[in-house]
């Protein structure tokens, strides 16, 4: 027996301590003396096929193990993380169609910044090439739902939970500010409006489990009815219709797809001639896409492909309807905003020798707060192909305009009043009143009416220029957060990782020591002469401002019990923190 065995003798029931750090020990069969017995050496295809609720449930007996447990199920499935990550559909060319709506979905859209932050770091790819997709023949993750589509995310059945994100207090209860000082809700987007742009995502991406629908109409899917309205009127198109949120399987887009059922096309030219609906672009026009016969439903039905605008109401429902979660007081110059921007919209039309058609309270929607648009064009000139003549169609469009504005207008009287005579019984000004009654009178131009609204036309594009400053403030307090989130990924990433411990480039003379020192210095300051924590939100904001851009500011970083002490500018931690996180991806 040679010296070095006898020495060794006594390791062998010893627990190898790779296998706590690490989860593994790649000197297990290279002479490590070492008990190895926790590691199994390949994952057995029996574990992986194990429920997940075995996996999850057998309790480590002690810290050590669960360190070595986690550890060893972390490289045992690294794998077949997949599961876990909300990403494309890269491998579900199984599928006739793309599951997963979120990534193409046109508010979810990489910016450039996120782009390029994933060409730098590929662990985040949420397209192209996913670095945790299966290789074939790998075995199936066993934390995934059994009949789960590795890449679709199901969807939450609870709506989200708003009140988690904590309100500003109302104006009594705030604290009076000094000029330089202000508070966290200054610094993000308004509490409503990211409410209501939070539903209005989660309109984009709702789905419809276990529907009857048909799966598909022609090259889109995931059909989801829009129209809550129990029965199907045929009062607009002559046929009853019903309106779909849908995804295209081409680009990944949300569209509204509307159906009109029952309806035999008898001219190919009809659907031909009504692609010159895709001309008109204009911001108070449903911008429309296609249009296509199809059986899917069964029956002979043509399909209407539009822009999807997420919590759409119309007219109706916003002003009138008696179940509407609010109504929306009408107003003056609420009418008189309508009133620029549907002349808006049919000077459109018109100018592209179309006809609107339908124009009424039913089929005019409103997108955003005010932003009203025309919702049923196209559909007509379909259905009813060769009925007349396109300057009777126009001149109809304008006397449908003015009895729209007098039936909105109407609304503000006594019920009793609202018949013919309403128009003289408004208590509005008399240029409303003429100019209701100049579309009305059957002989009305459309730029001739646009010049008498021409001081009406200034003060909705003042309204609207101040709705834009708005929304572009609050894009700029909101501009840097999705960096600041990624930095604070990798530095999550880097920091705290015990299985670092002993190692020399992490310890207190380490390369990478500075990065603690900085997580100190952002988030664990403590006060001098209270000794509690400093809660600042403005310094950490700042510090991961400076440390994203890289600055040459210099900062000094001490350590807890003041021992070490380390001047470093923001960008040598800036390249600390970069070279770090790739050495961690690469590992
Ligand atoms: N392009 C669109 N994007 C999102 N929502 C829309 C769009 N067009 C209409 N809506 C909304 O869809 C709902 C139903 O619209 P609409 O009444 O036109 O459908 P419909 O069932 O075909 O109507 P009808 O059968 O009475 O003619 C309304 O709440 C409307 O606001």
């Amino acid at each position: 027996m040679s010296k070095a065995q006898v020495t060794l003798d006594w390791a062998k029931d010893t627990p190898c301590r790779n296998i706590t750090i690490h989860g593994f020990c790649k000197f297990q069969d290279k002479g490590c003396m070492f008990k190895h017995e926790s590691s199994p050496k390949t994952p057995a295809p029996t574990v992986l096929a194990r429920p997940a609720s075995a996996a999850v449930l057998t309790p480590p007996s002690s810290a050590a193990q669960l360190v070595s447990s986690a550890a060893a199920l972390k490289k045992k499935f690294s794998a077949d993380a997949p599961a876990f990550l909300p990403t494309t559909s890269a491998n579900s060319s199984t599928t006739s169609f793309v599951k997963s709506p979120k990534v193409d979905a046109p508010l979810l859209q990489l910016t450039s910044e996120e782009k390029r932050f994933n060409i730098e770091s590929p662990i985040f790819t949420p397209g192209g090439s996913n670095p945790y997709a299966p290789k074939p023949g790998t075995p199936v993750n066993p934390y995934a739902p059994a009949s789960a589509d590795m890449y679709f995310q199901a969807p939450t059945t609870y709506p989200l939970q708003y009140h988690l994100y904590a309100p500003a207090p109302p104006p009594h209860l705030q604290l009076p500010l000094q000029p330089y000082e202000t508070n966290a809700h200054a610094m993000f987007i308004a509490g409503d409006l990211r409410e209501h742009a939070q539903k209005r995502n989660a309109a984009i991406l709702q789905v419809l489990p276990h529907s009857n629908l048909p799966e598909g109409v022609n090259a889109y899917h995931s059909l989801v009815p829009i129209d809550t309205h129990a029965e199907r009127s045929a009062r607009n198109f002559g046929h009853p219709s019903a309106l779909y949120k849908v995804f295209s399987t081409t680009n990944g887009n949300v569209y509204a797809l509307r159906r009109v059922e029952g309806v035999n096309v008898t001219s190919e030219r009809a659907i031909s001639d009504v692609q010159a609906w895709r001309s008109v672009v204009c911001a108070n026009v449903v911008q429309f896409h296609e249009a296509f016969t199809s059986r899917a439903f069964g029956d002979n039905s043509v399909f209407f492909a539009y822009d999807y605008y997420p919590l759409a109401t119309t007219l109706r429902e916003a002003h009138v309807s008696p179940v509407a979660a609010k109504v929306v007081p009408i107003t003056e110059a609420l009418l008189w905003s309508y009133c620029v921007q549907l002349t808006n919209a049919l000077t459109a039309i018109h100018e592209k020798n179309l006809a609107a058609r339908v124009l009424d309270m039913d089929k005019v929607i409103i997108t955003t707060r005010n932003r009203v648009r025309l919702a049923g064009c196209a559909v007509l000139d379909v259905l009813r192909y060769e009925e007349e003549d396109i300057a009777t169609l126009q001149k109809q469009d304008i006397e449908k305009f003015g009895a729209l504005m007098l039936e909105l207008a109407a609304y503000t009287l006594p019920v009793t009043l609202r018949g013919v005579e309403a128009l003289e019984g408004l208590a509005f000004s008399q240029e409303f009143k003429d100019c209701v009654r100049y579309l009305l009178s059957g002989s009305a131009n459309l730029h001739e009416f646009t010049r008498m609204i021409a001081p009406r036309a200034l003060a909705a594009v003042d309204s609207l220029a101040c709705a834009a400053d708005f929304m572009e403030g609050q894009l700029l307090s909101e501009l840097e957060n999705a960096r600041l989130v990624r930095l604070l990924a990798k530095l999550g990433f880097i920091n705290e990782r015990p299985e670092y411990d002993n190692d020399p480039a992490w310890s207190e003379t380490g390369d990478r020591y500075p990065l603690r020192l900085f997580r100190d210095y952002v988030f664990h300051q403590i006060d001098e002469r209270s000794g509690r924590p400093v809660i600042d939100l403005s310094h950490v904001i700042t510090c991961l401002n400076k440390l994203d851009a890289g600055v040459d500011e210099k900062i000094l970083l001490v350590s807890n019990d003041e021992q070490s002490c380390i001047i470093a500018s923001y960008k040598e931690l800036h390249d600390l923190i970069d070279k770090t996180f790739r050495d961690l991806s690469r590992n």
